[in-house]
């Protein structure tokens, strides 16, 4: 831990968001989002599709400019434009994007060590690439996958790489989007498990959009529920299915709901 996160105090919240407010033209996404999210947690973040779920990952990385509020993350001002804390926010994040994300033209290996590259320059070229197997091992990926494009990979196997690339600084802070669409179920669940154990295993914080029902039941700590332009509610996924809300009754009670806690059809 350093300097900043110690004056943010270590039972501070590692993302805190009040507030928030994000619009495009007279479309109003966000009208006062809040949110803590605690350090060490899984957090899951649900919605309806356009509810604005990507629109508020986009605010806490800094890629959407809010018209409104306040977002701190590891103790930093998230809108600051100051470059030393805006590198501090970047150094301590690890992010995986909906699509992977990953350069085509790089093999897994070079992609992993693209962040390395930018943050440590000085660091010799065999230890660089001693680090992106370790992270590839990491992701649970075969050491023969690092001279792989991503095009020779399966699905499940990109996202694992991209998975690597994002561990590449060991950040306490993971941001993901949707890391289990597309993939089969079998496939999902490993990935779901590979999560929560480097969540065991580093101690990472992990902050999760997904719709995928089996996620939210297997390693969600809790869950927070964007409906009506705002977080309607922040609880442990057993507690949310008793929400007196209609998209959370349908969501959580509808067939699927019922699957994924295991409920006879
Ligand atoms: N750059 C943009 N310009 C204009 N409108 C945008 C932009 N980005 C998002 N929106 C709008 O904001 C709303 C929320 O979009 P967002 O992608 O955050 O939804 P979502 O909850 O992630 O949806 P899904 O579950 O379908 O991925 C949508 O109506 C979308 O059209």
């Amino acid at each position: 831990m350093d300097a900043l996160d110690e004056a943010a105090g270590a039972d501070a919240p590692i993302i805190r968001v009040r507030g928030l407010v994000n619009r495009f033209g007279s479309q109003v996404v966000h009208d006062g989002v809040d949110l803590d999210v605690r350090r060490g947690e899984i957090l899951g973040v649900v919605g309806g599709s356009g509810s604005g779920k990507s629109v508020f990952m986009r605010s806490l990385l800094g890629l959407q400019v809010p018209a409104a509020g306040r977002i701190e993350i590891l103790g930093v001002d998230a809108r600051s434009q100051d470059p030393a804390l805006r590198r501090h926010i970047e150094r301590n994040i690890g992010v995986l994007f909906q699509d992977g994300a990953l350069f085509s033209s790089l093999t897994v290996g070079e992609n992993v060590q693209v962040p390395l590259k930018e943050y440590y320059p000085d660091l010799p070229d065999s230890l660089r690439y001693e680090l992106a197997l370790l992270k590839v091992k990491l992701a649970g990926l075969p050491a023969d996958a690092l001279d792989k494009l991503p095009s020779q990979l399966s699905g499940g196997m990109r996202k694992r790489a991209a998975l690597a690339r994002a561990l590449a600084l060991d950040p306490p802070l993971l941001f993901l989007d949707e890391p289990t669409a597309g993939l089969d179920p079998i496939g999902a669940a490993a990935f779901d498990q590979l999560l929560h154990t480097l969540r065991e295993a580093l101690g990472l914080t992990v902050f999760l959009i997904t719709h995928d029902l089996d996620t939210l039941y297997a390693i969600c700590d809790r869950v927070a529920v964007l409906a009506d332009r705002r977080i309607v509610a922040v609880a442990p996924v057993r507690e949310l299915e008793t929400l007196d809300h209609p998209w959370v009754q349908e969501y959580f009670n509808g067939p699927r709901g019922r699957a994924a806690r295991g409920d006879p059809p």
